[in-house]
């Protein structure tokens, strides 16, 4: 099995990540909280009250944990399309696998790295849901100390099936929209190279950049409930399962809800991920 891909997807997961963080904890804040008019009020009042380290709450984690999840999502795409076509990624521009074995690659690739991603995205949802500012004299303090001290509690207070709190919408959302993802970036990329040859550095952040845009606005309105899910525990507002929260969610606040978070989804969808695909296709060409 190779290796190379799992590498490649942690390194470049890590570096879109650190790209669109701040974008995901406005995105995450405007799905769970009412208090927000939108996304510049989400962040002058984040900004006002928590300072720039608002914006990165909850992320040291993912950091560690993208070492997993993208090195699964991209070593399992790889492998499974090794399975299905026989060609290794440096074969796959002469003999370009279709898009049907594309898409099964990605969806088990996405049906796989959902389940390592639950327990780490609860903690960062959790975690980006803190509004209090980290150091504030005589004020209350945040209710989770960070990372560990929160995992630690929603094992206490939930048991371990608490750290799955979200898990089943998380596995809905990524399981077709990553094929969707890894099908629209090899469609973009075969429009716009011709036949047998890598596609150009530009081609590949363009076709990465929208490929990620299409993935998260089709995955937009179970990342809500599965928002919403994750948070329940907390706010003591329980669902009774995932239908019950989209039809309470719906019957609320319309049916909006299910696009809420949608620009700014995709605002941060584009960088990250022709960030991401960028030094995806560079290292693997490198160590090819
Ligand atoms: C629609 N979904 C769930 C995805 N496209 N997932 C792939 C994640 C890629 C990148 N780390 C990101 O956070 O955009």
């Amino acid at each position: 099995m190779p290796v190379e891909e799992f590498v490649a997807g942690w390194i470049s997961g890590a570096l879109g990540l650190v790209l669109g963080h701040p974008f995901d904890t406005v995105k995450v804040r405007l799905q769970t909280q009412s208090t927000y008019r939108g996304i510049i009020d989400c962040t002058v009042k984040t900004y006002r009250h928590e300072s720039i380290l608002g914006f990165f709450k909850g992320m040291s984690f993912p950091i560690a944990s993208i070492a997993v999840v993208n090195s699964v999502l991209f070593g399992v795409y790889s492998n499974a399309l090794l399975a299905l076509t026989a060609t290794s990624h440096h074969e796959r521009r002469l003999q370009p696998p279709s898009y049907t074995h594309v898409f099964i690659a990605g969806c088990t690739g996405g049906f796989l790295q959902a389940y390592c991603l639950a327990p780490f995205d609860l903690i960062k949802v959790r975690l980006q849901n803190q509004t209090e500012p980290r150091a504030r004299h005589g004020g209350p303090p945040p209710r989770y100390r960070g990372p560990v001290h929160c995992a630690a509690s929603i094992f206490q207070e939930e048991g371990p099936r608490g750290l799955f709190r979200g898990a089943w919408a998380l596995t809905l959302r990524d399981t077709p929209t990553l094929g969707i993802y890894f099908v629209s970036y090899e469609w973009l990329c075969r429009q716009a190279t011709p036949d047998g040859q890598n596609p150009s550095s530009t081609t590949v952040l363009v076709a990465g950049g929208f490929a990620g845009i299409t993935s998260w606005v089709t995955a937009t309105p179970l990342d809500v409930i599965k928002s919403r899910m994750q948070m329940a525990g907390l706010e003591r507002r329980e669902y009774q399962g995932l239908l019950d929260c989209m039809v309470s969610s719906a019957r609320q606040e319309g049916l909006g809800v299910f696009f809420r978070g949608l620009t700014i989804n995709s605002a941060r969808a584009f960088p990250v991920n022709a960030v991401t695909f960028l030094s995806y296709e560079y290292l693997l060409h490198l160590w090819g």
